[in-house]
């Protein structure tokens, strides 16, 4: 196997107030990250948490807590995330074009795993010289809906990004964000795709760990046999 599954619950479709809990059984049903969408109702229509829930929820859960800040100034959030106890950092490249070396340098500093992502309508091109960076991120996250809310559709014509990003760098860390289930995953993952973030179709299912379990099955049979 090249690049490993990584199957995150999107835990914006959990129950906010059961936190700690929904973590949990999450990551006993089978989870391999916890994804967790910082939002600044600025960079996108929607305000959800920032670091003291982080922070909190850390004191619950060994969890690898991957982070989608969708906020305007990701720099600002840094140091506060690190200490939280993040363990992924990915910010988004429309807000980073000046600055995306020192951001990344820093994000690894705090002890966290820089990542990239970008929104539907950026090029993927705009991430290449962050992945081939003198400190590189070790993910892309191509967003698949456009951010700010669970529950969307697909964007199936996304693939070509992952596609190129996947013949590009074959070891890479590719996550893609927004309508992956059952329905949509064999696209995801016969792109190329290794780390899925899935809400509403976990949470929204009567057996949410079949759910984590198919995902993490159509990865794995789309990959390439070494
Ligand atoms: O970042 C986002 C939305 O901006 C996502 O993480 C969603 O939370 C995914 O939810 P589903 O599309 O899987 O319901």
């Amino acid at each position: 196997m090249v690049v490993s599954p990584k199957i995150a619950p999107s835990m914006l479709s959990s129950d906010f107030a059961n936190l700690a809990a929904e973590a949990k059984r999450m990551v006993d049903l089978g989870a391999d990250w916890l994804h967790m969408d910082i939002m600044d109702g600025h960079f996108v229509p929607n305000l959800t948490i920032g670091a003291p829930v982080i922070e909190s929820l850390r004191k619950h859960t060994s969890a690898y807590l991957d982070c989608h800040l969708m906020v305007t100034n990701p720099m600002d959030y840094v140091e506060q995330m690190g200490k939280a106890g993040a363990s992924g950092f990915t910010f988004h490249v429309e807000v980073a074009k000046e600055n995306w070396q020192e951001l990344v340098s820093k994000i690894k500093s705090a002890g966290m795993r820089p990542g990239v992502a970008l929104k539907p309508g950026t090029p993927v091109e705009e991430v290449y010289p962050l992945v081939e960076g003198e400190i590189p991120v070790e993910m892309v996250l191509v967003m698949t809906v456009e951010p700010g809310f669970g529950g969307q559709k697909f964007m199936p014509n996304m693939m070509d990004k992952v596609r190129a990003l996947r013949q590009k760098y074959p070891t890479l860390d590719i996550e893609v964000d927004g309508g992956l289930g059952p329905s949509t995953i064999e696209a995801a993952a016969a792109a190329g795709a290794n780390c899925i973030v899935a809400g509403s179709s976990v949470f929204g299912a009567p057996e949410p760990g079949k759910v984590i379990s198919l995902l993490r099955t159509s990865v794995e049979k789309a990959q390439p046999t070494t």
